[in-house]
Parts: C-alpha cells; structure tokens; sequence
C-alpha cells in the first residue's frame, strides 16, 4: 500500500524556500553580488533626485542571479516610491519564446495596458511593429512618471533589435524611462547595433560565475530558512556558521562542488540539494547526507537525458540504440558494423532505411547533444581511418534504453536489444 499525505514527520520547515525559480522564492539579500548590486543601485539612483533611471545591460551565465539581483533593488526602489508617493512602475517582461522584436512589443503593450486597467487584457495583433510601438509610447505618457522596463533573456528576439532601438532612442512626453535588458548570450551582446550597445551597453554589469564557496553560503542560508533544526550561530550568515541537525556535514559542500564544477550555477545547485532533501525525507530518515545528492544528481541528468532522447527523431533514435547494443553486447562501436546493425533494426521495424554517409549524420547529430562521444581510430597498417561512436562519458545505457522505450516504434526492438 502507498503511504498516505500528512503520515510522516518531516524534515521541512518551509518548503519554499528551496524552490530555484525566481517567481515562488525571491531572496531578500545577495551578499555574494553586492558589488554588481551596487551598479545597478546607481544606475537606478537617479530617480530618487528626479531624474532619468539609466539603461542597463546585466550580463552573465545562467544561474548567476541576475533577474533576482534586478528584481531585489527595483523592489527595493518601489519601497521607496510609494513611500514618498513617486509615480513609479516597473515592469518585468520575461522574453522567452519572442523570437523576434514584434512578440515583445506586443507583450509589452500588454503589460503596459494592465498597469492601468488590471490582468487580463489581450495582447494586440494584425499591427505593424511601427504601430505596437506607437502604442507603447501611448501608453508610457498616459501612465506618466517613471517606468523601468525589465527585459529578461531579450537575447530571445535574435538578430531583431529593432524594440532595442527604438527604445534606447525614445523621448515620449512627461515620463522617464528606462531600460534594464538581461541576457546570458555574449554573441547576442555583442551583435546589438552601435547605437543600442552605446545606450544599453554603456552601463554594463557583469555577473560571473559562483565559485564553490558562494555556492556554499547561497546553500546555507536557504537550508537555514527551509529545514528545521537548522540555523545560523553567532549571527554569521555563512556556512561555516551553519549547525543543522538534518543536514549531514558533508551534504552541502558536495552539492556546492558538483555545481561549481560544472557551471558555478546556483539554479542549479538550489535544484540539487532541493532533490536530495525530497529523497531524504521521503525515506523518512531525517537525515539529508551525500548519498542523497549523489542519487538527486543521477536522477536529475537521467531525465534531461530522457527529455533530450525522447525530442530526438526516430532515426537519430535508431541510430542511438545501434551504439547502446553494441556497447551493451562488447561488439565494436565503428560506422559500417553500426551501420550493420541499423540495416537489421529498420528491417525488423519496417523504417526507412538511410546510406551510410547519412547514418553517419545522425551519430553525428547525437555527438553534438553530448548523448555519444566519437573517436578517430587507424584501422589496421595501410586500411585508413575510421569513426568510433560510444555513449558519452556520462550517459547511462540503461536510461538510453528506458528513454527509448517510450517511443511508440523504436520501442518495439528496445526489448530486443536489452534482453
Ligand atoms: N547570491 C544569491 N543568493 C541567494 N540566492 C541566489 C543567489 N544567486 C542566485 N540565487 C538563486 O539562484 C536561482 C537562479 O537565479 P536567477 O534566476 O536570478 O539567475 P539568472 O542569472 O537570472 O539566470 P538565467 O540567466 O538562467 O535567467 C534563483 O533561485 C535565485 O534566487
């Protein structure tokens, strides 16, 4: 029988906390940014003296908080707004998915719409862009004061700066605007029109990434505030003033060291030890030690992995399960004996079968998703070179195999091969 809600004692104390995505769980200090803080606080300083907030371009790698650097000091201006009763509206406008300046000019309408009449209106369509961004500028004078336009990953609109521009560039009457633009894309950064990159990019503030020590202490404090019998001594906020009767010594810094080793992303390590804990206390050992970020970290690549396999097409996938079977049975993982085999599985499958050089292709394909390595090895004294495809260092063939298994026609000869 599965155990019921509510039947166990647990290791939380609130939840939340360990959510890595910037809308459920905002921290309220960066202590590891507060140089990069302090950039943008000038940046922004200007409206407290009635003048014009700067334009902005935050860069920096994924996971490095930017959006909650920004979001943290544009609350903090916000505070001091109605406080003083300043006109003031900041709008964050998450870009993902607006491959091109249209899409952000129509949300951004959108956005700008709701602030006066509520949630819920449309977003405007059948318009030229030239029009959306006369709307925009409509409404930034009817709202009037100051408005801070947050745009979050605008490397999405490509090569199609053209909101950029039109942006940087804009004077409408009796408002003061200014532009925050984030982005984890140096090549976008750097492909910005002159002019764009002369307004936004003049004041650019660059978030590197974590090492395993600010990894360490962004772990601390959020285990201090989401896990019981966990919390700070002597008033310092750092790891090594950590004392947690539900955390094992070793528990964050392996955690820490697994994401700085990789990319020093605190998403990523927030996501990490949030998994281990859920194993933990699902075990109900109350207990959360490096075993259990170990398992959260198989278990987490295991289904990026199946994410990327199960988005791969059926003769990539094919191709794949040629390498898995010869890996998995000793055979040898060169194109022609793959090709082989590939001929054999189409048959049994009844697929289209490719020639050679374009099977190649998609081994290829699968090297460039890191879901197999390539080797070049000589053949034997005068026979030439050849292509040797394994799975890459990291993948699992069993987790290929079960990723493969969903496939409603591949899955048909997984049990053949795994068998
Ligand atoms: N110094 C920090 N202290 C506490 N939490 C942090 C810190 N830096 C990042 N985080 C947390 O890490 C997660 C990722 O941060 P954020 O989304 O701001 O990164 P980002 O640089 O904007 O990433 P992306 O480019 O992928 O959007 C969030 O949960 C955020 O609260």
């Amino acid at each position: 029988m599965t155990q019921g809600f509510g039947d166990r004692d647990t290791i939380y104390e609130d939840i939340d906390v360990l959510e890595a995505d910037v809308g459920k769980y905002k921290p309220t200090d960066l202590p590891e940014r507060e140089e990069e803080l302090d950039k943008i606080h000038m940046a922004l300083r200007p409206v407290t003296m009635d003048g014009s907030p700067r334009d902005i371009l935050v860069y920096g790698p994924t996971g490095q908080g930017k959006t909650a650097g920004v979001q943290l000091k544009s609350e903090q201006l916000q505070e001091w707004a109605n406080q003083e009763g300043v006109q003031l509206e900041v709008i964050h406008l998450p870009c993902k998915g607006a491959d091109r300046s249209y899409h952000v000019l129509t949300r951004l309408v959108k956005e700008l719409r709701e602030v006066r009449k509520g949630q819920g209106v449309d977003e405007p369509s059948g318009y030229q862009r030239k029009r959306l961004f006369e709307m925009v500028l409509d409404e930034l004078e009817t709202i009037g004061g100051t408005v801070i336009i947050i745009l979050d990953e605008i490397d999405a609109i490509g090569e199609d700066d053209y909101i950029l521009y039109e942006l940087s560039r804009a004077n409408p009457d009796d408002v003061k605007i200014g532009i925050i633009g984030i982005t984890n894309d140096l090549q976008f950064r750097n492909n910005l029109d002159a002019d764009v990159r002369s307004s936004l990019g003049q004041r650019e503030i660059t978030f590197n990434p974590y090492n395993a020590n600010h990894l360490q202490n962004i772990l601390a404090r959020r285990t201090a505030q989401a896990l019981r019998d966990t919390h700070f001594e002597d008033g310092d906020e750092d790891f090594t003033h950590l004392k947690s009767d539900v955390l094992e010594d070793g528990t964050i810094p392996l955690t820490a060291s697994l994401a700085a080793q990789e990319t020093g992303d605190a998403r990523q390590a927030i996501e990490l030890l949030s998994y281990a804990c859920d194993l933990a206390d699902d075990e109900g050992v109350g207990m959360v030690g490096e075993r259990h970020v170990r398992a959260a970290k198989e278990e987490i690549e295991r289904e990026a992995l199946i994410d990327t396999i199960g988005a791969e097409t059926t003769q990539r996938k094919i191709a794949l399960l040629t390498v898995v079977s010869a890996e998995l049975n000793g055979a040898t993982g060169e194109t022609t004996a793959l090709h082989q085999l590939y001929s054999d599985l189409c048959e049994y499958i009844d697929a289209n079968e490719l020639k050679q050089h374009t099977f190649r292709e998609k081994l290829n394909d699968l090297v460039h998703s890191n879901v197999l390595s390539k080797d070049r090895h000589g053949r034997g004294r005068g026979q030439g070179m050849s292509n040797m495809y394994t799975l890459a260092g990291d993948v699992n063939p069993d987790s290929v195999l079960d990723a493969l298994e969903d496939d409603s026609r591949v899955g048909h000869i997984v049990e053949v091969i795994g068998s």
